[in-house]
């Protein structure tokens, strides 16, 4: 079963894409890191996962419209005038909505602090919290969610080693109890030690399936290469339209059958086949 199904997915803003042509499954269960240097996509794949940047072209589907998701910690504001106990009761707001009296949920939000470390923080604004409490606060809020799927974007930028090892032990427990996480981040050796799975990603998939698979040097090499190629200006993605005004044999060259620029060295060949990818990811089943 899938929890998550590209199909021929192009993400972008302002027409500019930002991942191409990804398609794949990742299967119901899974615990996958999803990697590649900056600006490889990985937020967008995450913000397209749950809606937030639409399809340029190609389709997204989830199994399940609870989504958990955690943005990166600069897209949060904190200045937010709220306590720790509010801000993890916004996790309940999906089943009984945002004025339910939180009397009744108490004791099971007083559980996911506790879950988290932060037994009696509950009345703390959360503008004075440290960086690893907030972040704590975050997870509470996610297992309030109670989310089938749950996306999470460099949780562990900036945190404490302390707090990334409880955050873990989180994870590994919903992954435990057949929840589907997918975490983009940069430490590779915590991919390595946690994550199962792991999709490289520069701009569009190179290698997708088990992490020990996944993670070689020639990967990274190939994932790297081709980010300091990237052209941030590439124009649109898009079947039968061509980007540019300019002159066509010039403009012709530079892109291919789907009108789109590949001056960051992106060939179909290995966009629609991770070279590192497992048969059941990369392939739809
Ligand atoms: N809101 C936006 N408007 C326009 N372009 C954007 C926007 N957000 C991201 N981009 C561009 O999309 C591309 C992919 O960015 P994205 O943030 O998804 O990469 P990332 O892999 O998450 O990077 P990082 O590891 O640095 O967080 C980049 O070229 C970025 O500049």
């Amino acid at each position: 079963m899938s929890a998550i199904r590209f199909r021929g997915l192009t993400l972008g803003y302002d027409r500019h894409p930002a991942v191409h042509h990804l398609d794949g499954t990742v299967a119901s269960g899974d615990l996958l890191a999803l990697v590649g240097p900056n600006g490889a996509g990985k937020s967008t794949l995450l913000k397209g996962i749950v809606g937030e940047v639409g399809a340029l072209d190609g389709a997204v589907e989830t199994g399940t419209k609870a989504i958990a998701y955690l943005p990166q910690a600069a897209e949060i504001d904190r200045s937010f005038p709220v306590s720790v106990l509010d801000l993890a009761a916004m996790g309940l707001w999906r089943p009984f909505g945002a004025w339910a009296s939180l009397k009744r949920h108490r004791p099971r939000l007083l559980d996911a602090l506790a879950a988290v470390g932060l037994s009696g923080f509950e009345d703390r604004p959360i503008g004075t919290l440290s960086g690893g409490q907030f972040q704590r606060a975050l997870f509470a809020r996610l297992i309030l969610q109670d989310a089938r799927l749950i996306l999470l974007d460099e949780p562990f930028t900036g945190i404490d080693e302390r707090t990334t090892a409880d955050l873990l032990a989180l994870i590994r427990g919903w992954h435990g109890e057949g929840r589907t996480v997918v975490a983009a981040l940069h430490d590779l050796h915590q991919v390595r030690a946690h994550f199962p799975s792991t999709l490289v990603l520069a701009r569009r998939p190179i290698a997708w399936g088990s992490t020990a698979e996944v993670l070689t040097p020639p990967v990274l090499a190939r994932a790297l290469a081709l980010s300091e190629a990237w052209d941030e200006a590439a124009a649109i993605c898009r079947h039968g339209t061509r980007a540019g005004t300019g002159d066509e044999a010039a403009s012709a060259a530079a892109h291919d059958h789907h009108g789109h620029r590949h001056d960051d060295g992106h060939d179909h060949a290995h966009a629609h086949s991770p070279s590192h990818g497992h048969a059941g990811h990369g392939a739809a089943p």
